[in-house]
This record gives C-alpha cells, structure tokens and sequence, in this order.
C-alpha cells in the first residue's frame, strides 16, 4: 500500500484567462508535514480549495487514502477525512470558544433533529459528551478560554480556536492556509509547535506558508508553487536554496539566510 495519504493529480483549474491550476501533480505522504509554498497568485488556495471541494476541477484526480474525492462535495469531503482552515480567520460571531468547537463536530453528530427539539435524555448525553471534546480539542490546541466569544480573543488565539474546530471533524488531513498570517514571532513559533503536536498525534499537515521559518523549521518536505504549477518539490532546504525558487521570489537568487 502507498504511504502516501494524498495523491493529487494533474489537476487544472481555470477561471476565465487565468489558469489558476496548470497540471498540478503532488502527493503528501502519511504522517509528515508538507509545506506549499510559493507567491501570491501562484495558485496554493486554490489547490487546497480544489482538494476540499470548494472548487470543482476542470480535469484531474485527487485521491484521498484510496478513493477519488475530486469534485465531490465539502461536506462530503470533510467526512472522508480532510479538514481546512482558511486564510481568514472565519469564526462564527457571537458564539463562544467553546460552542465554536462544538459547531465544527455537526457534521458527525447523531442525534435526530427531533430528538433534539424535546431534548431527550439521549440528546442530552450527546451534548455532554460534544462539550467534553470540545474541550479536549481546545486543550490540545492550548486554548485555555472557554466561555469568551471568540472574536473577543487575541488573533493568535482565534487561529487556535479555528484550528481546534477543524480537528472537531476528526480528520486524517489537515490543510492549514497561512496559519501564522498576521501573527508575531512567539505567536508563530507557538504555531510550529502545534503543527508538529498534531504530526505526533497521527495527522498529516498540509500547511501553506510564506513565513519561511515555519517552512524550514517544521515541515518535513515541501512544493512550491508558481503560475499554477509545481515549481520544485524536496526538503524545505533544497526548496528555499533552489535558484529558479529565488527568482519566483525576489525576481533574482539569494542565500536562504536573507529570507
Ligand atoms: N474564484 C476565483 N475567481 C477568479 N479567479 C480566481 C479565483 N480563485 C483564484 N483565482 C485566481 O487564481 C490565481 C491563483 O490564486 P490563489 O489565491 O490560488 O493564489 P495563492 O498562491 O493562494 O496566492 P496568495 O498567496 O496571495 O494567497 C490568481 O490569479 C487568482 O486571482
């Protein structure tokens, strides 16, 4: 059996002119984290869109632990196994940290919508035992508030909170989208080392970044990107070293130390 977890390939997404997706091919093994890097524009989000099922394909495949999940639906997406979070923080308003967490678990709840109009005791188990993972998850994200709103919370604790509510879905594949955006530096080592908790618990990271530290300091392997195709692929070092990467980057080569 394959070690690899995902396998996308040749995969194309157009809008109009633009080519936002030009026959990508790239696999991210089981168990390690993956970094996707490259420029604005060059196409990252819209992959992870792509493999989240945001947006639907125009040609390709994107095979999941064994089956073809391109072009199926997000809800259904997320039940295979695949998670996300997005460049924006995009926490509900007006809800706790807590009830946050809870919301992103919906999609596996059990109880029947009539059951939970009466409020049976069945129900009531249920919420108990949602409330206790919520909790659980918020601890291994090392969020501590509970009852806050969210939006209430420092930002780096808001990525945190986002990060809890993806792992409510119980995922294999977590896909983190500039997850340090915004974010000072103890804030984003703070990050690094979650990424890396996650790697320890089992789950495989997919993260795009353009903080090159993170890249470097906590992915496995990593692909950059540029104009909707894969530019380069290895560890972060050749990544980063790579002379076609720099002038992606800077129009011109540069040591890895100036980045
Ligand atoms: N829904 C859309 N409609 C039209 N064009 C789109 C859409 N989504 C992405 N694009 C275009 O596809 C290209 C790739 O965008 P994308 O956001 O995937 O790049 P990115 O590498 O994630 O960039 P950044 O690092 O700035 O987030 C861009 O030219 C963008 O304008």
């Amino acid at each position: 059996m394959s070690d690899d977890l995902l396998t996308i390939s040749d995969l194309y997404k157009r809008f109009g002119g633009v080519t936002a997706v030009d026959g990508v091919s790239m696999t991210v093994p089981q168990g390690k984290v993956m970094g996707l890097m490259g420029p604005n524009g060059a196409g990252k989000t819209s992959l992870v869109n792509l493999v989240t099922g945001f947006y639907t394909p125009d040609q390709g495949a994107v095979d999941f632990a064994g089956t073809d999940v391109a072009g199926l639906a997000p809800h259904l997406i997320s039940r295979k196994g695949i998670t996300r979070t997005y460049q924006n923080v995009r926490l509900l308003s007006g809800f706790s940290v807590l009830e946050q967490v809870v919301a992103g678990m919906y999609s596996s709840r059990k109880a029947s919508s009539l059951s939970s109009l009466f409020f049976s005791p069945g129900e009531r188990r249920e919420r108990r035992a949602c409330t206790e993972r919520a909790e659980d998850l918020l601890d291994r994200v090392g969020v501590s508030e509970r009852h806050e709103l969210a939006e209430t919370l420092p930002y780096g604790t808001q990525r945190r909170v986002e990060i809890a509510r993806a792992l409510a879905t119980d995922p294999q594949l977590v896909l983190l989208d500039e997850p340090t955006a915004g974010m000072n530096t103890e804030e984003t080592v703070a990050v690094g080392e979650l990424i890396i908790s996650l790697r320890a618990q089992g789950l495989t990271v997919l993260v795009i970044e353009h903080n090159m530290r993170l890249i470097l300091d906590y992915c496995d392997l990593a692909y950059v990107m540029s104009f909707g195709r894969v530019l380069h692929q290895g560890t972060p070092q050749e990544c980063v070293d790579d002379p076609e990467v720099q002038r992606a980057y800077f129009g011109r080569e540069s040591d890895a130390s100036g980045i």
